[in-house]
């Protein structure tokens, strides 16, 4: 049974705070001990403000590999883009542009089946193991209980046999890790904000609810999940 430790801060500056300082400090540990290190970023705009002060950090960037953990299969300049987001943030102009960034191939393919497997060759490349394993998986929560593209009633949750899957939310088409994978890093972090999160985070910390409705609760990983959230959407546990 996964064990979720909840860290709140007061609002969504301070929560953005707390999540850059808090990876920052879990890079470092890991390059402490390893040459490099491997981190998969969500997407969506809660982490954006966080990604900004990371990219201040000054980490030894060129050690790290940044990949997101899913994608809108877009353009790299469309507004929707994660990676166009994560461009105008941590690997905009400060330490963080030294950061090696692996965008998930997108339109350039035919399709996203193309583009799914084409980003699970990558992962697979850049990271051990059977699932393969990031040393830090950062995913957000989406108000319907999903996380990464892994969105309730569709097919997505339900993939164990590959790395990276297609996934469908929110009107588009979406390059995403697989469950195995997000369950395989050896340390999960879900940033949450806002009272809109508020259901969907009680149930992802809720023993008895089913993956079928919140597929957030198909991230079981060895360690321990920690959850940053604001008081917005921790009022309800
Ligand atoms: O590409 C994406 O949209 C994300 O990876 C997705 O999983 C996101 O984390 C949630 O939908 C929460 O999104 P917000 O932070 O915008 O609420």
């Amino acid at each position: 049974m996964t064990y979720y430790r909840i860290e709140r801060a007061s609002d969504a500056e301070s929560l953005a705070r707390m999540a850059s300082d808090t990876i920052a400090a879990q890079i470092s540990l890991v390059l402490d001990q390893s040459d490099c290190c491997s981190i998969a970023l969500s997407g969506g705009s809660t982490p954006a403000r966080a990604y900004s002060f990371l990219g201040q950090d000054h980490l030894p960037w060129d050690r790290v590999d940044v990949f997101l953990g899913d994608e809108r299969w877009v353009a790299a300049d469309d507004d929707s883009s994660n990676a166009r987001m994560l461009r105008r943030t941590l690997l905009a102009d400060g330490p963080g542009r030294a950061a090696r960034f692996h965008a998930v191939p997108t339109v350039e393919l035919a399709d996203a089946e193309s583009s799914a497997a084409a980003f699970g060759d990558l992962v697979a490349q850049h990271c051990p193991g059977e699932p393969p394993v990031f040393d830090l998986m950062l995913l957000g929560l989406g108000d319907d209980g999903h996380t990464a593209s892994l969105f309730p009633g569709t097919e997505a949750p339900t993939i164990t046999d590959r790395w990276a899957t297609v996934g469908r939310g929110k009107g588009l088409d979406r390059i995403t890790l697989t469950a195995p994978v997000l369950s395989a890093a050896r340390q999960v972090i879900f940033l949450v904000s806002g009272a809109g999160k508020q259901e969907a985070l009680r149930r992802l910390v809720d023993p008895s609810e089913s993956s079928e409705r919140t597929p957030a609760r198909l991230v079981q990983p060895a360690s321990d999940v920690l959850i940053l959230a604001d008081q917005d959407a921790t009022a309800s546990l």
